[in-house]
């Protein structure tokens, strides 16, 4: 199943800036092995914010809560979940 993923992050100014850099660098390394696994299809910056778009391809919505709700940066993130599904004119293959 996919899913298209907003990833909204508010990192509070208050955190001590070092455990900020350690739950940053906690987040690129479980995001880049979820993509590398192709559970994380596609992840993009929303141009201007801390903010991302990413496509998730999970085996249902159990999974990716877990997936989501596992993110270092989880307690810092407002998060929207929309699920997709092949569009009827897509010319391309992985779309499902
Ligand atoms: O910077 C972000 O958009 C939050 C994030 C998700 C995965 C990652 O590496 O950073």
């Amino acid at each position: 199943m996919l899913f298209h993923v907003q990833m909204d992050v508010q990192i509070p100014h208050s955190l001590d800036p070092e455990v900020a850099a350690q739950l940053i660098a906690k987040e690129k390394a479980y995001s880049q092995e979820l993509q590398r696994s192709g559970k994380w299809r596609h992840i993009w910056r929303i141009v201007g914010e801390y903010a991302n778009y990413s496509i998730f391809d999970v085996e249902d919505n159990a999974e990716l809560h877990q997936l989501l709700s596992n993110l270092p940066l989880y307690p810092f993130m407002k998060i929207s979940v929309t699920p997709l599904c092949r569009h009827p004119s897509s010319v391309r293959e992985d779309d499902s």
